[in-house]
């Protein structure tokens, strides 16, 4: 069946009733998707109920779903079956062109995955998303993980780290966001978003004042997950099975600045066991200062 892109009168009494009683705005868009709205649709709407008072006229009519016109360029990630970086070889397993994904095999050896979950374990928080009114990062029931950061180039192993990942993804170790660990418990899961930030999302200009705009992300798996834990590409149907030390990467930004709508994304629930992953994601400019290692 199709998605909803028409606002019918009563979801948008439920969107203010629900914006008036202090709930997170990600939390309205990720209902809406669940009830079958367009996920796009679903966050423009709820961006619309905050901006206007009154009845909303008919900018919420339903209007045919337009194509998105992304432009695909040739993929950041390096061509070939095999990407050799400074100081491993990383295998590709798998290519998906539109979107452009890549699954990718041994981005990190066993001994690297134990070393990030054992340098993570004692930090770790409760994550954060970025709301898409205010820009703010704000706890959000959706995504049900916990999380902690490590700065770019942070010490010598996790600049090594920085250094080959940013080989894999040819993108340069400046344009990177520090690597963020995510752990995720039985049950745990991260409803599907985009990476990069929504332009009709009044916080996202806040996000993009220093780097631009996210271009690409690597999600790397530090363990095998008993069961479920999949990263979900909902709009191609597409489930990536964690495997410790493999990676999926996806790029979403062209040139020209548009963005591709069908990279969004999720880890679904983990139904047996527990995961942790390590994820770079990486910005148009230089994002922060990269010192080297002392
Ligand atoms: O848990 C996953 O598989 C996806 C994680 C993700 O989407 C992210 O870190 O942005
Ligand atoms: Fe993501």
């Amino acid at each position: 069946m199709n998605a909803i892109t028409h606002l019918p009168p009563e979801w948008q009494d439920w969107i203010r009733e629900n914006l008036a009683r202090g709930c997170a705005p990600q939390s309205l868009i990720d209902d809406m998707v669940r009830n079958r709205f367009d996920p796009v649709f679903a966050r423009a709407a709820v961006n619309g109920v905050m901006t206007h008072n009154g009845p909303l006229a008919a900018a919420f009519e339903a209007k045919p779903k337009p194509a998105s016109g992304y432009v695909y360029e040739t993929p950041r990630l390096p061509a070939g079956n095999l990407i050799r970086t400074s100081d491993r070889d990383v295998r590709v397993v798998t290519r998906v062109n539109r979107p452009v994904i890549a699954v990718l095999e041994g981005v990190l050896s066993n001994e690297e995955c134990d070393e990030l979950i054992k340098l993570s374990a004692h930090k770790m928080h409760r994550s954060t998303t970025v709301d898409p009114i205010s820009g703010k990062h704000e706890v959000i029931a959706d995504r049900s993980s916990e999380g902690t950061f490590f700065t770019v180039n942070a010490d010598p192993f996790i600049a090594r780290l920085d250094r080959r990942i940013s080989e894999v993804m040819n993108c340069p170790v400046e344009n990177g966001e520090g690597l963020q660990v995510l752990h995720y418990g039985t049950g745990g899961e991260y409803k599907p978003h985009f990476d990069y930030f929504p332009p009709e999302d009044p916080g996202s200009h806040v996000q993009m004042t220093i780097g631009g705009q996210r271009t690409s992300t690597l999600v790397m798996y530090l363990n095998d997950v008993e069961e479920g834990g999949t990263t979900i590409f909902p709009e191609i149907g597409l489930e990536v099975v964690p495997k410790k030390g493999s990676a999926v990467y996806f790029e979403y930004t062209n040139g020209q600045n548009q963005l591709d709508r069908l990279t969004l994304h999720g880890g679904s629930p983990v139904t047996r066991g527990e995961k942790w992953i390590v994820t770079k994601w990486m910005r148009q400019r230089r994002y922060g200062e990269s010192l080297p290692p002392t």
